[in-house]
């Protein structure tokens, strides 16, 4: 901290002077530059080679996380001598700098050609959660190509989107570009172990800085297949908001003893009876509050006779429609706080009375609830007092951003859906039911926005920190592509005219 603390007003005067020299600039985007003028996304085939090949390399990189204090730091380092070598163009740019935060996270902050443009961030994670080679097709960690798809660990969560932003950077910089809207690229080391040290550190930087962003996309959605029942057709679902999380510990202490002289109750029992309770009793269904109503009512006019009145009719249908989202786990995890129950450990030895037992429950808080609120439901619930809690994390659900005709970053990504994916014809805002490094931007901008621009199947997300997590080429070609596109339409976008309300 000391260390950052000596060397942010160097920084600072380093980045003044960055924005402050557009025009007497060399190198891509200079006189001979392209301007902003428009530049296709067509790719050569050799490109398109290029492109897969090193998405592979980034994913034969092993840079997990396995807490928060573990995590393979050779790996991470050589991912980050990795990009500089696949992009050369991005990292010798000088329309680029490129910071290396928390040790191991990148920041690259790209100058616009016109500075009083409000800058944007496009943000991807380079960690992974570990996998072992049980139940693999191939090896987690071998990035192979079998049948057109690409696997091994960070496939789709989230190597993809590291590799395709810069990837779009490098082509357009190759073909002369030169943005003329200011923007960051964050790319962090430690997302699936909360992103203190990379996303928050990368933030507060930005922060001391003064930096405002217009809008920032990072991963959390995706064009989703097959998730309802009765619609066959895809819909690109832009989170807007982001479930609030909270990780209880449960806590039992007893006297230990010999087992052959039990107390009616031990530890064990007492705690799984606990931890059992809470499994049994969900909290509450918030269905009504919140974004799901505005997505419930774009989907709706997608079905037949009945389902398109029973969405379109909320104010009355609200408890058949609560009810059916209940039936799924993940519609479920859209409509209510969810109590997972994922650590138990107790007992010393077979014939020891355990003198202590421990639980961790994670709970993805509902954005229409706080953590206070869940807490007092837990007490409510286990209503033991031998059950002791202890916060060990938590933060609330994130708020929700816009997503009317003037909000700029949902917009935009709108546009880009409909010129990339012309068979996209649903486009909804959502709600992210894991969480992202995004929660620690919330000072930066109101504008947060999490969709990756990949068809994903129920199958797909199970792949995600599950088995065979894969991509398909044409799916990350197309990723790259919007990307490509996704820069260039922030370059050109206006604010529509707003409506004039008669009195
Ligand atoms: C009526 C609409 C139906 C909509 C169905 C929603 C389907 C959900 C599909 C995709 C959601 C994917 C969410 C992935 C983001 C999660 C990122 C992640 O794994 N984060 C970790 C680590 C962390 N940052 O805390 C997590 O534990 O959440
Ligand atoms: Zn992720
Ligand atoms: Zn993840």
């Amino acid at each position: 901290m000391a260390e950052l603390l000596v060397i942010l007003p160097t920084r600072a005067a380093v980045l003044l002077l960055f924005f402050a020299t557009v025009s007497g600039s060399t190198g891509p985007g200079s006189r001979e530059s392209r301007g902003s003028s428009r530049i296709p996304s067509q790719f050569s085939e050799e490109e398109r080679v290029a492109m897969k090949e090193a998405l592979k390399g980034a994913i034969r990189i092993p840079t997990v996380s396995f807490s928060h204090e573990e995590s393979n730091t050779t790996a991470l380092a050589e991912f980050g001598e990795y990009i500089r070598k696949a992009f050369p163009t991005v990292f010798h740019s000088n329309l680029i700098q490129h910071e290396v935060v928390g040790k191991y996270s990148h920041l690259l902050t790209v100058r616009g050609s016109d500075p009083s443009l409000q800058p944007y961030m496009l943000m991807a994670h380079f960690d992974v959660v570990p996998a072992s080679e049980e139940g693999w097709e191939v090896p987690p960690f071998s990035g192979l190509e079998q049948n057109g798809f690409i696997h091994g660990r960070g496939a789709l969560d989230n190597k993809n989107s590291v590799m395709a932003v810069l990837q779009a950077l490098e082509l357009l910089l190759i073909r002369k570009y030169s943005p003329k809207r200011p923007f960051f690229i964050a790319l962090g080391h430690d997302e699936e172990v909360s992103g203190t040290k990379g996303a928050q550190q990368i933030s507060a930087l930005l922060q001391t800085r003064g930096v405002q962003l217009a809008f920032l996309v990072d991963e959390g959605s995706f064009i989703l297949e097959d998730f309802i029942p009765n619609l066959k057709k895809p819909f690109a679902m832009i989170s807007v908001t982001e479930k609030g999380a909270l990780d209880l510990m449960l806590q039992v202490n007893m006297t230990p003893g010999h087992s052959s002289a039990p107390p009616k109750e031990t530890s064990i029992g007492i705690l799984s009876a606990a931890v059992s309770r809470l499994e049994q009793t969900p909290m509450p269904n918030m269905f009504g509050n919140g974004p799901l109503k505005k997505t419930l009512k774009l989907l709706a006019n997608e079905f037949s006779f009945p389902t398109n009145i029973i969405l379109g009719n909320l104010w009355l249908f609200r408890p058949i429609v609560s009810r059916v989202m209940e039936r799924n786990p993940i519609t479920n995890a859209l409509v209510r706080t969810t109590t997972a129950l994922t650590m138990f450990n107790a007992g010393i030895k077979v014939n020891v009375i355990p003198p202590l037992a421990q639980a961790t429950v994670n709970f993805r808080i509902h954005p229409s609830q706080t953590v206070h609120e869940v807490v007092e439901l837990v007490q409510n619930i286990v209503a033991d007092d031998r059950v002791q809690l202890h916060v060990l994390r938590s933060f609330e659900p994130l708020p929700v951003s816009p997503s009317d005709d003037q909000a700029m970053g949902y917009q935009l990504l709108q546009q880009t859906i409909q010129s990339v994916f012309p068979e996209v014809k649903i486009i909804v805002p959502g709600i992210c039911i894991g969480n992202t490094d995004t929660r620690h931007y919330v000072n930066l901008t109101n504008g947060l926005y999490r969709f990756n621009p990949v068809f994903l199947k129920p199958q797909d997300f199970s792949s995600v920190h599950g088995i065979n997590e894969k991509i398909s080429v044409e799916s990350y070609q197309n990723q790259v592509k919007f990307i490509f596109e996704l820069i260039q339409n922030a370059d050109t976008y206006s604010k529509p005219v707003p409506h004039q309300h008669e009195l």
